[in-house]
């Protein structure tokens, strides 16, 4: 334990306030990115993820705005993971909500067609990606508040999980967990980590090998979220909870935060490429393939 706070002192004192990262901060001010992963990448330039910092109270409201469902795509990770870094290295930012633009969706999680028919590189550019987004989020030495204001399977349960509070409409239409057994296929351990972290081993097992997708009140019930609102005030409430945990001694919080978190970080930063070779080996072989396309095709049948 004591290895552990040293290790966290190091972190939180040594500038980069990021659980796992050394980066340095800068002074810069700007918090939006209009198509800085799109131009990288050469693709559409509109943004994804809308940063819209508020210096009065140090909170900054990003959003989710991909549709038609948020999903996880390679450039929407990197515009995420470019937001984040750039708030973590600001002074001024001391917390993030994480919320969604669309109506009833927070986040549909990874986007399988990342994962569908695409090369073992694009695979593992993708995957390198979802651990990328993960350890700045988790990571993360900001206070973090997830307003899920819509539903939020697999890859966006992961994001609103690791968050350090999570505020979710009360709607028992909006499902959150971790389907992907549903998919035909299995959850790294790292996502199964972050929701052993959050719920229990009982409640993780049952929901990861079921992929269980739970409804609102049934997620507050097993701990999934930590407060059920009416839809019109998840964001007020999400900021109401934010000024309370920023209330808290920003060193103390951090170092405590670090002290709960960083032996999962470390168990990734420790296995990350063969956590990718993992992943690349699995999703490409033809019976994985062939899951992710007939689950592809069930969702286009649900509309018709
Ligand atoms: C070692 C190996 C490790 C492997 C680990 C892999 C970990 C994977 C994690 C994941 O996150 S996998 C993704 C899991 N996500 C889901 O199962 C959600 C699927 N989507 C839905 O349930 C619904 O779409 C919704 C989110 C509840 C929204 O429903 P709604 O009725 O509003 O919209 P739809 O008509 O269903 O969808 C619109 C449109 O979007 C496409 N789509 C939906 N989800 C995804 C997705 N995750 N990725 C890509 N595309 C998605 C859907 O097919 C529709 O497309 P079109 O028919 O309009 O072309």
């Amino acid at each position: 334990m004591a290895g552990i706070l040293q290790q966290s002192l190091r972190c939180t004192l040594s500038g980069g306030r990021s659980l796992f990262s050394t980066l340095t901060r800068d002074a810069t001010r700007s918090w939006t990115l209009p198509g800085i992963a799109a131009s990288r990448r050469n693709a559409s330039a509109s943004s994804k993820i809308q940063v819209e910092m508020d210096s009065s109270t140090g909170i900054a409201v990003v959003t989710m705005q991909s549709p038609p469902v948020n999903s996880l795509s390679l450039d929407v990770l990197t515009e995420f993971c470019i937001s984040l870094e750039k708030l973590e290295m600001d002074r001024g930012c001391q917390g993030v909500i994480l919320t969604s633009s669309l109506p009833k969706i927070f986040s549909a999680g990874l986007d399988i067609t990342e994962m569908y028919g695409k090369s073992p590189e694009h695979c593992a550019e993708f995957w390198k990606a979802v651990q990328e987004l993960w350890l700045k989020l988790y990571g993360s030495s900001m206070v973090t508040v997830a307003a899920v204001n819509g539903s939020s399977p697999a890859g966006g349960c992961l994001m609103a999980t690791s968050c350090d509070y999570r505020i979710m409409a009360d709607n028992p239409k909006y499902g959150i967990g971790l389907n992907e057994t549903q998919l035909g296929i299995v959850a790294p351990f790292w996502f199964r980590d972050t929701m052993v972290n959050t719920v229990g081993n009982r409640v993780a097992e049952l929901s990861l090998q079921l992929g269980l997708l739970y409804s609102a009140p049934d997620a507050l019930r097993v701990g999934l979220v930590d407060q059920l609102v009416p839809e019109q005030e998840v964001l007020r409430t999400a900021k109401d909870t934010m000024a309370k945990w920023l209330a808290i001694p920003d060193h103390a919080r951090q170092i405590t935060k670090s002290m709960m978190r960083k032996p999962t970080i470390d168990k990734l930063l420790s296995h990350r490429e063969a956590d990718i070779a993992n992943f690349v080996s699995f999703i490409t072989k033809d019976s994985i393939q062939k899951s992710l396309k007939m689950y592809l095709e069930g969702l286009k049948k649900r509309k018709n």
